[in-house]
């Protein structure tokens, strides 16, 4: 991907979350941000995604804004978050459904095709028939990465999508997201794995109180070179 973003600044209450912070990367595979807690990174994440807008700041993201073209940018990317954000009152197959058909006006022949491809991509089919409240935490995260995917994304921003697991749950939807990202798809994620950081990012940005401290390949986890990457990395 093509990672673009020029002095951004966020305040939330008069506090600088985002302290004038800039990256420009080309042709790097998927990106992992991480810090410690309340450093930023879900509020970083927000911005390039197209979720909140920077006060002071330009993005570009594969040449698009998600400031000034947002629709064009959202259609193009897929979300996935700390909780899953399906609808309650559908099943799991409605929810992949409406996405499909409703917002991205696929035909219903098309949008079925799909919908087995995901569910199968993702190991939901048993589960298909049920509500979101009827399946595990796991299984209820698959779903929400299967509605990621329903949008056809070649970008996928995801927040930190196992917080809410036990390791054996976080193991199994992990696997699915690896095997998303040998699909082809890139991502812009937040972790605090960092074993999964390591097996899936090609560029780490670190930050420390909205600020970028360090950036760069994977291999910034090994050498780094400042004393705060190096003291985060010991915890
Ligand atoms: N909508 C909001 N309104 C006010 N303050 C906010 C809002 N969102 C985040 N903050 C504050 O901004 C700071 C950074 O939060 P953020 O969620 O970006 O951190 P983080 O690095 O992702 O943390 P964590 O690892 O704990 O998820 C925190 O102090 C948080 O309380």
């Amino acid at each position: 991907m093509k990672l673009e973003f020029k002095n951004i600044t966020k305040q939330y209450d008069k506090e600088i979350i985002l302290n004038n912070i800039s990256l420009d990367i080309n042709n790097v595979g998927s990106v992992g941000i991480i810090g410690e807690s309340g450093c930023g990174k879900s509020t970083l994440l927000r911005q390039l995604a197209g979720i909140e807008n920077p006060e002071v700041g330009d993005i570009s993201i594969n040449g698009i804004s998600p400031i000034t073209k947002k629709k064009q940018f959202q259609e193009k990317m897929g979300y996935v978050f700390q909780k899953h954000n399906l609808f309650p009152h559908l099943t799991i197959r409605q929810n992949i459904l409406l996405i499909l058909e409703r917002i991205k006006k696929v035909d219903s022949k098309v949008a079925k095709d799909t919908l087995n491809n995901i569910l199968e991509q993702l190991q939901l089919e048993m589960v298909s028939d049920k509500f979101p409240s009827q399946i595990s935490g796991g299984q209820a995260q698959r779903a929400s990465i299967a509605r990621a995917l329903s949008t056809n994304p070649a970008l996928i921003f995801m927040d930190e999508p196992t917080a809410a697991l036990d390791p054996i749950l976080t193991k199994e939807v992990l696997k699915s997201i690896i095997g998303l990202k040998n699909s082809g798809i890139e991502f812009i994620f937040v972790t605090h794995e960092m074993e999964f950081l390591k097996q899936f990012a090609e560029y780490v940005i670190f930050m420390h109180k909205g600020n970028i401290i360090e950036s760069g390949s994977v291999d910034i986890l090994n050498n780094p070179t400042t004393d705060m990457l190096r003291t985060f990395l010991d915890k």
